[in-house]
C-alpha cells in the first residue's frame, strides 16, 4: 500500500527532546527520529552535539491534523521556558511516501543489548555475537518496535527474566499490539512452543510477519488480527505494550488470557498514569508483582495463582 504520512519537524532545545519525543510517540503511536540541526561539514569527526535539535514524527493526515499540529505548537511553547528557550519555530509539515518514512529510520537505529542475551540488531549492521546471544534482526519498517523505545526495552527485560524463572516449565507467549513483531519474535529466540501476536492494525502485522521469517521463526509466531477474547487458549506470558487508557479499557479481556501460574507484562504506561492502571487491574484478581521503569515509562508485571 502506498500511503501518505504528515512528516511533523519539531527545532527544539537538545535538553527537551526526551519530553517531546515521549509526546509524539503518545500520540502517534509511532516512533520519532531526531537529527542535529544543520550539520554542515563534510567531516564526521569535526561533528558536535547540537543546542539545537529536530525531533521528527509521523502523524496520519486527516481532519484531526490541523488540531493536532495546534496542540503540538501549545504544548513546545507552553513547555519552552523551562527548558530556557524564549521561543520555539512553529512545527514544520511535510506530506512524504511511506518509503521515506521507512528509509529515515535507519539513521538513527543501532545494535543494541538488552537484558542479558537479547541483542537487537538493524538488518544493514554488521554484528559479532558473542556465545549465548539471542540476536534479532529488525528492520523496523512501517510499525513501532525497533528496541530503541523504552517500554519495548521494559517488556524484552521483563519477558527475559520471567523466562528465565520458568527454567523448564513451557513458555507460551501472547504479544498484544505486536507492532514490528520484536516481543513475539524474542519469545521464540527464548524457546517458546506457542507464540501468538496481535495488532489492530494490518499494516503492523505484515511488517511483523517479514520480521519473523528474517528472524527464521515464522513457523514459531502466530499472527492475528482478531480480538482477544477469539484467540483460544491461555498464556504462561501475556505482554501488552499499548498505552495506559487501552491497557485498562481491556482488563478483564487481557487477564482472562493469562493460565494459572502465569503473568502479565504491562507497558506503554507513563509513570504519571502508573496509579490509574494498578487501580484497573484491582478488579482482574491478578496480583502485583513488580513496576520497572525506564525514562518516563512503566512497566508493571502482574501474576496469576497457581
Ligand atoms: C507501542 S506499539 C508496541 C509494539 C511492540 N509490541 C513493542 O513492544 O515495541 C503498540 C502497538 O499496539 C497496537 N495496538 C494498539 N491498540 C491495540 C489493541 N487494542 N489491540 C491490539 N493491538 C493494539 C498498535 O497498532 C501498535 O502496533
Amino acid at each position: 500500500m502506498n500511503r501518505t504520512w504528515a512528516e511533523v519537524s519539531c527545532e527544539i532545545p537538545a535538553d527537551m527532546v526526551d519530553l517531546v519525543a515521549d509526546y509524539l510517540v503518545e500520540v502517534t503511536g509511532n516512533g520519532v527520529s531526531i537529527d542535529n540541526l544543520e550539520l554542515d561539514t563534510f567531516s564526521l569527526d569535526t561533528v558536535e552535539e547540537s543546542s539545537v535539535k529536530t525531533v521528527r514524527a509521523y502523524f496520519t493526515p486527516g481532519e484531526e491534523l490541523d488540531a493536532q499540529i495546534a496542540e503540538l505548537a501549545q504544548f513546545l511553547h507552553e513547555n519552552a521556558p523551562a527548558f530556557g528557550a524564549g521561543s520555539i519555530p512553529p512545527p514544520r509539515v511535510a506530506m512524504i511516501g511511506e518509503e521515506d518514512w521507512a528509509t529515515g529510520w535507519r539513521q538513527h537505529f543501532a545494535p543494541t543489548r538488552i537484558g542479558s542475551h537479547l541483542v537487537i540488531k538493524p538488518t544493514w549492521e554488521p554484528f559479532d555475537s558473542a556465545p549465548g546471544d539471542l540476536v534479532i534482526e529488525l528492520d523496523p519498517g512501517m510499525a513501532f518496535g525497533t528496541g530503541t523505545h523504552p517500554t519495548t526495552r521494559l517488556c524484552l527485560e521483563a519477558l527475559e527474566e520471567i523466562a528465565a524463572s520458568l527454567g523448564a516449565a513451557p513458555l507460551e507467549v501472547l504479544d498484544v499490539g505486536t507492532g514490528s513483531g520484536i516481543l513475539a519474535i524474542a519469545a521464540a529466540k527464548l524457546g517458546a512452543r506457542r507464540v501468538v501476536g496481535t495488532d489492530i492494525d494490518p499494516d503492523a502485522v505484515v511488517v511483523a510477519a517479514e520480521n519473523c521469517a528474517m528472524n527464521g521463526v515464522a513457523d514459531a509466531v502466530e499472527l492475528v488480527t482478531t480480538p482477544l477474547e477469539a484467540i483460544p487458549g491461555s498464556f504462561t506470558v501475556t505482554l501488552a505494550n499499548i498505552l495506559a487508557e487501552d491497557l485498562v479499557r481491556m482488563a478483564a479481556e487481557l487477564a482472562t488470557t493469562v493460565a494459572p501460574g502465569g503473568f502479565l507484562v504491562l507497558s506503554g504506561i507513563l509513570c504519571e498514569r502508573e496509579e490509574y492502571v494498578i487501580n484497573g487491574f484491582v478488579p482482574t484478581g491478578l496480583s502485583f508483582q513488580s513496576a520497572r521503569h525506564g525514562g518516563e515509562w512503566s512497566c508493571l508485571v502482574y501474576r496469576r495463582g497457581a
